[in-house]
């Protein structure tokens, strides 16, 4: 019995077949495009053989200890509120029930909706919780993870990446962590990398090319250890990380970071990232064998958490970010920050494992936005990844469901491209969803609820991979000592580079003495000041305690004398009064003819009276 023909969009119409049964394509496809990025599919993989390529095996393995058995964790986090009227309200079991406060709208069906996710993490939580809860573990298990912020526009996307000096975010808490894990594993020089997605081992020309890359780099940055000796502190006494670094392996870390912007991608470590960027020359996306990249991405080989702590700084600065009426720091882009960790165990083994950090842009309602001109034409950019990304997700929702899977529009958006490894569940992904619980954005949140709802209720088929390599002499590999691998000139000019970074750090190590001397001038000028205003007032209140006892005191005396004055009065009076009477006495019996004072005995009253004297 013959089989009937496979029918074929591309072969021309048979006249007997029914013409509206005839396949097509499942949507309109940009050949020009496809055509570009197909070819750059079929470089990448040639790009990939090293001087060690024809002696390798490689293989695609599944992580062993891999948690990621259903679906990807979706956590809410809800923005602390200052002021207005709040819409949600919140059981503890992991589901949140959102409904809107204002009377207009009460009764209405859009009023009340339920959700539930992996977990809900509320305004109070500190950014240190978070890390512990979202990423810790897949640090220390080695794990591939993409961890996704997503919510309305100023609802803490970039704070919970990012953070700030007082408040470090995901990205720098696991910076730290990777340093501490691997201590002193980590490589200083990068003798192995990812290429086009797949294990490559660098040549000594190669080492050296990157090692003037990494200093080119480095120098233009401001470099700012003492930041950096505080921002380490503090994450290393809120989270007590342990390091890991007491078997043999040699550890390399590689960090990259990229920027999509009205769906162009930018490197944002490319020391002529201006030009690009005023040329509007973005990058391209690839995929390789389901493992999907970004071509030509500067990424750096560092040797410490200060180095990539750098980076990461140096890259946030070119983020393009502007004022809406709703944030007035807001991402205008999509940001991805990849760290890929790889490690090299004795004998042959390599594995690699990403972090991958991608803050998406805010999704926006365009009138309470108020953007215009550029920032208008960001919104819709912006608004349409997020509309595909959402598709994407629906399209992958359904297609567990049925028999014959729909077509993914990954390709649509730069964004979904980049993220088809996680959203397909061949990566480990953990979305992070922020609201402003606030009732005037009850509907933005009831959409991003609805979007993370979709993406909870995800389950994976496969399982996520590893990419693990067996290099007979990948252990020797490895092993490049700065004086064998550079040449006397190169030798030179790195040390040059090492003197000028040094020096500029030197520099602002002394800028950041003198700031502090400042600062100590000051508060011990503000001190001195407060201790004198301290005692003015006590010898202020001293003075006041006896002015008002020697009022008292005055008062008391010059109540005495006056009583003493009246009785002296009385008794002058008295005794006046006994002379007049003895002289009238006198008269009326004859005067003494000596002159002489007859005294009564009345002169005891006159003794009495005295004694008050005394
Ligand atoms: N959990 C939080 N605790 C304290 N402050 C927060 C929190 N979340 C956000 N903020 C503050 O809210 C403001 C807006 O946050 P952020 O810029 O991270 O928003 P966003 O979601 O990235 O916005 P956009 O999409 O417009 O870039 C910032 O000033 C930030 O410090």
């Amino acid at each position: 019995m013959s089989s009937a023909p496979i029918r074929s969009f591309i072969q021309a119409r048979d006249p007997s077949v029914d013409r509206r049964f005839r396949p097509r394509p499942m949507r309109r496809v940009n050949l020009i495009k496809l055509i570009s990025e197909d070819e750059e599919e079929n470089d990448s993989w040639s790009d990939t053989e090293s001087e060690h390529g024809s002696e390798t095996t490689e293989s695609i393995s599944t992580s062993s200890n891999s948690t990621q058995t259903d679906g990807a964790l979706v956590y809410l986090r809800l923005r602390p509120t200052t002021d207005g009227v709040v819409s949600s309200s919140y059981t503890t079991d992991k589901n949140v029930f959102i409904t809107r406060n204002s009377s207009d709208r009460v009764g209405k069906n859009l009023t009340e909706k339920h959700f539930t996710f992996s977990d809900i993490i509320s305004s109070s939580v500190p950014q240190a919780s978070v890390y512990d809860t979202c990423i810790r573990k897949s640090i220390e298990t080695e794990e591939n993870l993409t961890i996704l912020t997503y919510g309305t526009s100023g609802s803490g996307k970039t704070y919970t990446q990012i953070g700030n000096t007082e408040n470090p975010g995901l990205i720098p808490r696991a910076l730290e962590h990777i340093f501490t894990f691997y201590g002193s594993q980590v490589q200083d020089y990068p003798c192995v990398s990812i290429v086009n997605a797949a294990i490559n081992f660098l040549n000594v020309n190669e080492i050296e090319d990157h090692v003037k890359l990494r200093r080119k780099v480095l120098v233009a940055t401001n470099t700012e250890r003492c930041n950096h000796e505080r921002l380490k502190d503090l994450v290393l006494s809120e989270h007590g990380f342990e390091s890991n670094d007491s078997e043999e392996k040699r550890v390399f870390v590689w960090v990259s970071f990229a920027e999509i912007y009205n769906e162009m991608v930018y490197d944002l470590l490319n020391p002529s990232y201006e030009q690009q960027l005023s040329k509007k020359k973005g990058l391209t996306i690839v995929s390789n064998k389901g493992q999907v990249f970004i071509k030509n991405l500067t990424s750096i080989c560092v040797r410490n958490s200060f180095e990539a702590q750098l980076l990461l700084r140096a890259g946030t600065q070119r983020i393009t970010f502007g004022s809406t009426a709703v944030n007035n720091h807001s991402s205008r882009s999509h940001f991805v920050f990849f760290i890929d960790v790889i490690t090299v165990s004795p004998p042959d083994v390599v594995e690699f494992h990403s972090y991958k950090f991608c803050d998406l842009a805010g999704s926006e309602r365009l009138h309470k936005t108020q953007n215009v001109g550029n920032r208008l034409k960001e919104a819709q950019r912006i608004n349409t990844s997020l509309l595909v990304l959402g598709r994407c997700l629906d399209a992958v929702y359904h297609n567990q469901q049925k028999k014959n899977a729909d077509v993914v529009p990954y390709r649509e958006s730069k964004l979904t491209t980049l993220l088809q490894a996680p959203l397909v569940g061949k990566e480990k992904m953990t979305m992070i969803v922020n609201i402003n619980p606030l009732d005037e954005y009850f509907e933005e949140n009831l959409n991003v609820l609805s979007f993370a709802s979709i993406a909870k209720n995800i389950i994976f088929k496969q399982k996520p991979k590893k990419l693990v390599k067996r290099s007979r002499y990948s252990w020797l590999a490895c092993n490049v000592p700065l004086n064998q691998s550079l040449s006397t000139n190169e030798n030179t000019e790195y040390l040059r580079e090492e003197i000028k970074i040094l020096n500029n750090e030197v520099e602002n190590l002394t800028n950041e003495v003198a700031r502090l001397e400042r600062e100590l001038t000051t508060q011990e000028m503000s001190l001195r000041k407060e201790l004198i205003s301290g005692n003015e007032a006590i010898v202020q209140r001293i003075e006041e305690n006896w002015r008002r006892r020697l009022d008292q005191q005055k008062n008391y005396y010059e109540g005495r004398i006056q009583i003493l004055q009246d009785q002296l009065k009385n008794q002058r009076n008295f005794y006046e009064e006994k002379i007049r009477t003895q002289q009238l006495h006198n008269k009326s019996n004859g005067s003494p003819k000596d002159g002489s004072i007859y005294v009564t005995d009345s002169g005891s009253d006159a003794d009495a009276d005295d004694s008050d004297l005394n």
